[in-house]
């Protein structure tokens, strides 16, 4: 039996972190600036498909995706997560918390033990969980599993995390930036592998990642987060028919933008692309072909670094 996707919905959610101390290396007491990481956040993350959380350093992903694995609570609004229709509160709620699986970049493991005594812990704790699966991954990704996971590297331990999240086969699986550590062939396999089982094994999945180029092909829907406020929640088609990418002769191009903003202009010799906010009309549309320009979607990646490109990040990392 595998249990209905869950959904998550946000409705005017805030989170302020307090001003905290914490202990330097040097034995010294510092204060930890709080402040707002969520701000009025409203959004769906709809049951039972892939959607891409973007959004650059600092705009308040890992804070939102931590409410949805119970971490803590709004500071403001409201946060329901669970099958469409019966979603509640996922703060202290084992019921809904056992269906949400969150793989983090930091791992989530039993650094000490080996990595066979953590997917024993994640076997009893996650009701679907499949472990000729959790085999199969570990052999793919060529995880040694009687080593300890602080002695494996940190592509390896990324990997792993990518193997808990695919085994739990949770209702709602969410990955915040876990491949960051992978190499490029190990996060086209992990890509590849989420797709398949994913379609085999029908589920809600977050991507959360500032790296769009990549994984963009995988997301059925996309929330960008700014800032601490959602700027767009939308199927990923609606983001990418927000762009109209031109290119041609730099005449023809230039004659077919005039009127239209353009994002973005690039030359490559005597040949120009430019990247216009919105569509052509159907006149504009035949021009192009006449003219022999080629009209072309534009790559999510584009559109959130103009999203997002007019603010300046927080702080980086
Ligand atoms: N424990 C904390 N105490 C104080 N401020 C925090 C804490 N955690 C996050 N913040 C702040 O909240 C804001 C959002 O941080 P968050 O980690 O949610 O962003 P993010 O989008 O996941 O960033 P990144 O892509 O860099 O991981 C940042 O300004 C950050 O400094």
């Amino acid at each position: 039996m595998s249990l209905d996707p869950f959904g998550a919905h946000f409705d005017d959610v805030g989170v302020r972190y307090r001003a905290s101390w914490r202990m330097t290396q040097q034995g010294t007491v510092a204060k930890e600036a709080g402040g707002v990481a969520l701000d009025g956040a409203t959004c769906v993350f709809p049951a039972g498909a892939i959607t891409g959380l973007l959004g650059r350093n600092g705009a308040g992903k890992t804070s939102l995706l931590g409410l949805l694995a119970g971490f803590r609570r709004p500071t403001a609004g409201r946060v329901r997560v669970g099958p469409e229709g019966q979603e509640q509160d996922p703060w202290e709620n084992p019921a809904i918390l056992s269906g949400v699986q969150l793989v983090r970049e930091s791992g989530d493991v039993m650094a000490e033990e080996d990595v066979s005594t953590t997917l024993k812990h994640y076997a009893t704790m996650r009701p679907e969980w499949d472990s000729d699966y959790a085999d199969r991954l570990l052999d793919l990704f060529e995880i040694d599993v009687e080593k300890t996971p602080a002695a494996l590297s940190r592509g390896k331990r990324s990997a792993l995390g990518a193997t808990i999240g695919l085994a739990a086969r949770a209702p709602l699986t969410i990955f915040d930036e876990v491949y960051l550590g992978m190499d490029a062939p190990t996060r086209y396999a992990f890509y590849d592998e989420l797709l398949k089982d994913y379609a085999e094994h029908p589920r809600t999945i977050i991507l959360s990642s500032h790296l769009v180029e990549e994984s963009e092909r995988l997301f059925e829907h996309v929330v960008v987060v700014d800032r601490g406020r959602v700027l767009l929640a939308e199927p990923a088609d609606d983001m990418r028919a927000r762009g109209t990418s031109l290119t041609g002769s730099a005449a023809a191009v230039d004659h077919l933008a005039a009127g239209h903003r353009v994002l973005h202009r690039q030359e490559l010799g005597p040949t120009v692309m430019v990247t216009l906010e919105g569509a052509l009309t159907e006149r504009e549309e035949a021009e192009a072909a006449d003219s022999g320009v080629q009209v072309g979607a534009v790559p999510l990646q584009d559109l959130f670094v103009h999203l997002t490109r007019t603010t300046a990040p927080k702080e980086t990392d």
